[in-house]
């Protein structure tokens, strides 16, 4: 249950293929991308629809550039009074642009989108429209054309609708992150540069054919607006490569269970000493609520009179030590462990690990457990492909300092490197499934399969960012793998869960909340 991302050169090879097979040229695709965003952007605001009214076009030097000039005489042929500004030089517009760019001549004028002349329009657009780059962003934006946009937002776009064509003009299609605008010239030092792609404050952006990997990363959620798909009459989402896809739903069988409890497997969640019970109670419910047959919290003697009044469905062991861990796991019904909340970092959580390691379980592996990892010489040595890592942003940065350095670099040139690239890095270098949370979560495994969980756009969840929330994802990873799945799909699975759950529940949500609202979310698969 997933749907293809595409990055800008899988884009522009699937155009070109198209283009190629004489099916189609870029001429009309260009007439299909313009026509078709009136239409999505008429449909969006019914208001726009009845009465034609104000809009600026702001293009661009490129093929997006382009379809702003479509769109521009598209909207005036429905009536509309449209202005249109050009940042760079008509002569070296590609050709197709061109030729919109010639269509759009015999209708109306061009002017030059400089700071200067976005002064003085003497009325507020009611539409305006952001074409000025698609896919094709390669570097730096200029200061001069960062601060047009920004003298232009800042009187034009309050109250007015603002449409990006493709992606908000400044973010790169990869990273989704906000292309940098070069550093002002000396005299206007006190002047700060921001993106177009935050200065317009877009409340709609039209991916063309498919949405791309940057749509759902970095600064995109934030940038778009909404989100729309506008359909130019490409076939398929074929690619060669395929980079990432978007997680739309648990994988195969995650809904429907049958048979015997322990046709379910059996997951053992390792908690901390007294008083350091509570993360690991919360990731064992997890488990439980996803469908685990069998769920034991494990704990250390001093430890188990708090756990013992607390749980209840949720089986209790006693485990002091590593060797006793060792012994437990000498009953390979236990097919799944939980191992990181709250632990703690002693020498004998470190211990745990490894015996849980040795044991070659599946194993999600979270929190504390990646913070004692991270201070090992080698971390990824004992790992193993069963393996699932849960690190956030700290804890990413710990255990692959290198890979989250490149990440935080922007990208000045080329394709960006983005979260996908990370995870994927990462996931290759642990041998192991790599779950990096965050709104954009997005989770690999070493064979190169990339997955993004987006808690954005119209499944935005804020309320999850609350204490504890970590641990019942961890969890529910854990009762997945008891049941079954493969790591990349327990993963996956379980973060698209865990989001709906918190959907479900709404503002308010805590932690306990989370794996109650599992049946719910399972009960709507089911209908
Ligand atoms: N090729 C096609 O047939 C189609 C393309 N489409 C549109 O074309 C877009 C991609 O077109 P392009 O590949 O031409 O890319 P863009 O239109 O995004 O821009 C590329 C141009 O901008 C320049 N550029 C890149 N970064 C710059 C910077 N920082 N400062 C100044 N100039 C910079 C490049 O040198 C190039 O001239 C898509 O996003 C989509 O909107 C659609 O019309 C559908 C059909
Ligand atoms: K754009």
């Amino acid at each position: 249950m997933d749907n293809l991302l595409l990055t800008a050169a899988q884009m522009r090879a699937l155009e070109q293929a198209a283009i190629d097979s004489g099916v189609v040229t870029g001429l009309e695709l260009m007439e299909r991308a313009g026509t078709g965003a009136v239409d999505a952007i008429l449909d969006e605001w019914p208001d726009l629809a009845a009465a034609p009214g104000r809009a600026v076009v702001l293009c661009g030097p490129g093929n997006n550039g382009g379809d702003g000039f479509v769109v521009a005489r598209v909207l005036v042929g429905r009536g509309w009074d449209v202005e249109v500004f050009l940042y760079g030089d008509a002569e070296k517009l590609p050709p197709d642009a061109r030729v919109n760019y010639e269509r759009w001549r015999e209708v109306g004028e061009v002017q030059t989108l400089t700071g200067r002349d976005m002064d003085g329009r003497g009325y507020v657009p009611d539409l305006t429209i952001d074409a000025i780059f698609g896919t094709g962003l390669s570097r730096t934006l200029s200061w001069e054309l960062c601060d047009a946009v920004k003298q232009y937002a800042w009187t034009f776009t309050q109250g007015t609708r603002v449409v990006a064509l493709d992606i908000p003009s400044g973010l790169s299609a990869e990273s989704g992150r906000r292309i940098p605008c070069a550093d002002p010239p000396e005299d206007r030092l006190a002047f700060p540069t921001v993106s177009p792609a935050a200065a317009l404050a877009i409340d709609l952006t039209l991916a063309f054919h498919a949405p791309k990997i940057g749509h759902y990363l970095g600064d995109a959620p934030a940038d778009c607006g909404r989100l729309r798909v506008v359909d130019i009459g490409l076939n398929g989402g074929a690619t060669d490569v395929e980079t990432a896809r978007l997680v739309c739903g648990p994988f195969e069988g995650v809904a429907k269970a049958s048979g015997h409890k322990y046709d379910h497997g059996h997951a053992i969640v390792l908690t901390g000493g007294m008083g350091l019970t509570g993360a690991a109670r919360l990731a064992a419910r997890g488990a439980l609520r996803i469908g685990a047959g069998l769920v034991t919290c494990v704990a250390p003697g001093p430890a188990m009179m708090e756990c013992a009044v607390q749980l209840t469905a949720v089986m209790l062991r006693r485990c002091d030590d590593a060797a006793a861990l060792a012994d437990l796991l000498e009953d390979d019904r236990i097919n799944a462990l939980c191992l990181g909340p709250g632990m703690g970092l002693s020498d004998r959580a470190g211990d745990l690990i490894d015996a849980a390691l040795s044991a070659r379980r599946h194993i999600a592996l979270d929190a504390d457990a990646l913070t004692i990892l991270a201070e090992r010489d080698d971390p990824f040595a004992m790992l193993h492909h069963d393996c699932v890592l849960t690190p956030h942003g700290g804890e990413f940065a710990s255990l692959f300092p290198d890979i989250a350095e490149r990440l935080n670099v922007p990208a000045m040139e080329g394709p960006a490197y983005s979260k996908v690239d990370a995870t994927r890095d990462a996931a290759d270098r642990a041998g192991c499934t790599v779950l990096f949370k965050g709104m954009d979560t997005v989770i690999a495994d070493e064979k190169g399969n990339a997955r993004i969980n987006a808690a954005v756009y119209d499944r935005a969840a804020p309320w999850l960012a609350t204490a504890g929330a970590g641990d019942v994802l961890a969890g529910i990873i854990a009762g997945l793998l008891a049941r079954g799945l493969s790591p990349l799909d327990a993963a996956s699975s379980a973060a698209w869960l865990h989001v709906e759950a918190a959907r479900a529940f709404g503002p308010g949500l805590i932690a306990e909340d989370l794996p109650e609202m599992l049946p719910q979310v399972l009960a709507a698969l089911e209908r």
